[in-house]
């Protein structure tokens, strides 16, 4: 590898997955800057660019001799704010392309999402070849497919750019800010008593390590002649789980009480709904957001897990933490969230 494609550039690097990112590309020899719209820790060997990626100006400043982009920004799932994520998630990601055009970078690596195909329905072992989602459960996956589907359709070996997609799936570990934060909010506030469904739902949880492998590992096995352009990449941990025992062993590990009693997905789906539609009429009188949203509850009571088989046999993908060694590292990371903390 040439010293000069070892620049390479990281979108969203100030956050949970992109900061994992930055730490290991350095740790392998890269040069890194990263472009976010907030700086959020400094590093010896890390150039920061503060921008938003919807400004092509600024992306092009930082894009200068850069010949890889990790594309791993977007809004957070949570705020649910439709507008944003059509301005950050397509008509940015259509700005990152056009700037990756015109600085010369020569690969992008685009972090997806593999609920572009969830529906709210049970997926087992699903693979890539499904397709896109015609029901989203939710605006930042609707624009997730937009996002992709423009990254994939931008490859192009004639112009010089090679594209890929990487999908992971419920990503956690140190720092994450979503996934243990909500849960241990929910535990403190005394509603993590209950199972959706009877408990047996599998489902993938990835510990961040793996991601940044798939990643690292996309990138370099992106080349004109490789399967892998234009393409989409499952990269989970490869060891489905029962939702319910994960998030118990979490909640066991930092002090909490697992969850004990079964109540029907339907009647909490139903719920759920009910309160989604009541939060948007009564928004303009009183701000409140639900913890069980119907995308939580889908997510809780059903199935989702993805073959990761072509990221094995298209550039030799295998996790590099267990399932136990993540959910025992995270844990651990969270010392502040401990029950009694
Ligand atoms: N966390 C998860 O379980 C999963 C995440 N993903 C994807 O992984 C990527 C990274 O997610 P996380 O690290 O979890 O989220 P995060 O919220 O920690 O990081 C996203 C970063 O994007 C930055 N950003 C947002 N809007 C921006 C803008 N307009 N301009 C520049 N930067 C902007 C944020 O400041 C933040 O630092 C996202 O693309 C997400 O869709 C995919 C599957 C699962
Ligand atoms: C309150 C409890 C029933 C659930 C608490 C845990 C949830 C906050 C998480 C369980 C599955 C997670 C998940 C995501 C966010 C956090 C959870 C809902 C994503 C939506 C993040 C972005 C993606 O691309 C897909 C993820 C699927 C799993």
């Amino acid at each position: 590898m040439t010293k000069s494609s070892k620049r390479c550039a990281v979108i969203g690097g100030s956050g949970f997955l992109g900061r994992h990112l930055v730490e290991k590309l350095l740790g392998k020899g890269y040069t890194v800057s990263v472009f976010d719209i907030r700086q959020s820790y400094e590093l010896p060997g890390v150039t920061f660019h503060q921008g938003d990626l919807c400004d092509k100006q600024a992306l092009l400043t930082a894009l200068q001799g850069v010949s890889l982009v990790f594309h791993c920004a977007s809004p957070a799932p949570a705020s649910d704010d439709k507008a944003l994520f059509q301005r950050v998630n397509i008509q940015g990601t259509h700005t990152v392309l056009q700037a990756c055009t015109e600085a010369g970078v020569q690969k992008v690596v685009l972090t997806s999402s593999a609920s572009v195909v969830f529906e709210g329905t049970d997926i087992k072992d699903g693979r890539e070849d499904l397709p896109y989602a015609k029901k989203p459960i939710d605006y930042y996956t609707e624009t997730k497919i937009e996002q992709e589907k423009l990254v994939l359709k931008a490859c192009d070996k004639e112009k010089g750019l090679l594209t890929v997609a990487i999908r992971p799936h419920g990503i956690f570990g140190p720092r994450d800010p979503q996934l243990v934060p909500i849960l241990v909010d929910t535990a403190r506030r005394g509603n993590m008593k209950f199972i959706i469904g009877d408990g047996s739902n599998l489902v993938d949880f990835t510990f961040v390590d793996n991601v940044v492998h798939g990643l690292i590992l996309s990138a370099e096995s992106l080349r004109p002649e490789s399967p892998i352009c234009g393409k989409a990449y499952h990269i989970t941990n490869d060891e489905p789980v029962r939702f319910w025992d994960f998030m118990s062993d979490i909640l066991v590990g930092l002090g909490y009480a697992a969850p004990r009693y079964n109540l029907p997905y339907t009647l909490v789906y139903g719920l759920a709904l009910l309160l989604w539609l009541l939060s948007l009429l009564l928004c303009p009188l009183v701000a409140f957001k639900p913890t069980f949203t119907p995308m939580r509850v889908a997510l809780a009571g059903k199935h989702h897990f993805y073959s990761c088989s072509r990221a094995k046999q298209d550039m030799g993908y295998k996790p590099v933490v267990g399932l136990k060694d993540g959910i025992r590292r995270t844990v651990e990371s969270y010392p502040h969230l401990r029950h009694g903390a």
